[in-house]
């Protein structure tokens, strides 16, 4: 008798413990819908003011690594050319003179002779990720202390450089553009925005807001000195999350790292359900690999998931009904969902209504289970090459990968 109430009662404590997790977790999400959205009102899509003009702008060299092309790679690095910035240098980075890509930059180096550009073919392997191999001879040959390293697929507006220049105030060392897109046709394109402007944004601003290293290095100005401190490039070639090592490294350092008014316009020419699958579980192995926490707190942290545990936690400590409150959950999480990808889109969104919502849930049920099929699985394919991850994000080549 004594001994059924005893573990009774330890059950009760135990359940009553989780139901408290819950509970607290769940408050600690709104904290992060909140501080997202007010962040990205306080932060975002300001008009970018002009330098006094007895401060001249810092020259910036711009890396642009390359690696096959797309439908839209010609107009996106077109929008590179036609910045309106007085003093920059593009470093194309090829891997082998037979990209595709080549000819497209030559074409629109004829077009523009104005622009101060040059070209790298080969790269130099000083690590396992390509992009930095493929970097390393432009990072080498760079012209100027300020240095821009913007992934193929992104599109600038004619002041975006010098918005992230503005950006780059005395203390800080490194300027990153939060993951958005660009206005494209079709379901995937839809799906894309409402992630990027959504789950990953949420996260994304919070961690941003409160100076946690988080950061998507597909659009990074920094100091070329903060670099050579630590080694150059080449010493984050070894990890495929070069860009959050080199976050981490720089904050160690002391210097501050912000992110800039406009969002990284990605804008990439194959914008397809699978690609935008394999491409988020990528980042979900890196992820888990170098932050393991995450294996807890990122599934935790989404909405059907957390909704059902706190509907639990709110029927078993204030006999609430779950069905009810889960319902109510997840109206509030969706309406803060809508007001932040409406800030971060400043304008309107090129979908319906109806559109955000169906690939919000579409969105929802995609993320928890593009996480659960990742763990399992600790090879990494991207692009033309397949990697697998070692704990702490060491990473190495595990075999020529034919196919993209
Ligand atoms: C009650 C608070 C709960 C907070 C739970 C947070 C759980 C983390 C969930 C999701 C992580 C999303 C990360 C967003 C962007 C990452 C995109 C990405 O993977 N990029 C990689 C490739 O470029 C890159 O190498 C990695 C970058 C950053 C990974 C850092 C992960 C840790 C983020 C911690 C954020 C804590 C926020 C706390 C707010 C209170
Ligand atoms: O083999 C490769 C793969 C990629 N790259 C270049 O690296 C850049 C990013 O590649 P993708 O667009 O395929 O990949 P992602 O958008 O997922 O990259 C993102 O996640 C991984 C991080 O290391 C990157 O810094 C980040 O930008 C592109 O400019 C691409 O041309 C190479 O030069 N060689």
């Amino acid at each position: 008798m004594l001994l059924d109430y005893l573990s009774l009662s330890s059950l009760t404590y135990t359940l009553s413990g989780f139901a408290v997790f819950f509970f607290v977790f769940w408050f600690g999400m709104w904290f992060v819908h909140l501080t997202a959205i007010f962040y990205s009102k306080y932060k975002l899509h300001r008009k970018v003011p002009l330098l006094p003009q007895e401060m001249p702008y810092p020259g910036v060299t711009i890396l642009k690594p390359l690696t096959g092309t797309d439908p839209n790679l010609y107009s996106n690095l077109e929008t590179f050319f036609t910045m309106s910035y007085p003093k920059y240098e593009i470093c194309f980075c090829l891997e082998d003179d037979v990209d595709p890509a080549v000819p497209l930059v030559e074409k629109l180096c004829k077009k523009y002779p104005n622009v101060d550009t040059s070209v790298f073919i080969g790269g130099q392997v000083v690590g396992v990720n390509p992009k930095i191999n493929n970097m390393e001879p432009g990072y080498k040959a760079a012209k100027y202390e300020l240095i821009l390293i913007s992934d193929s697929g992104i599109r600038m507006k004619e002041d975006t450089l010098l918005d992230m220049v503005n950006h780059l105030k005395p203390g800080v060392g490194l300027v990153h553009q939060m993951p958005f897109t660009w206005d494209r046709k079709g379901f995937a394109a839809a799906l894309e925005k409402t992630y990027f402007g959504t789950a990953q944004a949420r996260i994304y601003l919070a961690a941003n807001f409160l100076q946690i290293p988080c950061h998507t290095g597909m659009s990074t100005l920094t100091r070329k000195s903060i670099f050579d401190e630590l080694g150059g490039i080449k010493t984050f070639g070894c990890y495929l999350a070069e860009d959050l090592f080199f976050a981490r490294a720089l904050s160690e350092l002391g210097w501050k790292i912000t992110i800039s008014g406009q969002p990284a316009w990605q804008n990439s020419g194959y914008c397809d359900v699978t690609s935008f699958r394999n491409r988020l579980s990528r980042w979900v192995k890196l992820r888990i690999a170098m932050a393991p926490f995450t294996l807890v707190c990122e599934p935790l942290s989404e909405c059907l998931i957390l909704g059902a545990f706190a509907s639990w936690a709110a029927s078993f400590l204030f006999q609430i009904d779950p069905a009810v409150f889960y319902l109510v959950h997840i109206l509030a999480w969706f309406l803060l969902d809508a007001i932040l990808i409406s800030i971060i889109q400043n304008g309107s969104l090129p979908f319906s209504k109806f559109h955000l919502i169906v690939c919000w849930l579409f969105r929802e049920v995609l993320g928890p289970w593009v996480f659960f099929t990742s763990i399992w699985n600790p090879v990494i394919k991207w692009r033309t090459r397949t990697y697998k991850l070692r704990w702490g994000g060491i990473a190495d080549e595990y075999k020529q990968y034919i196919d993209v």
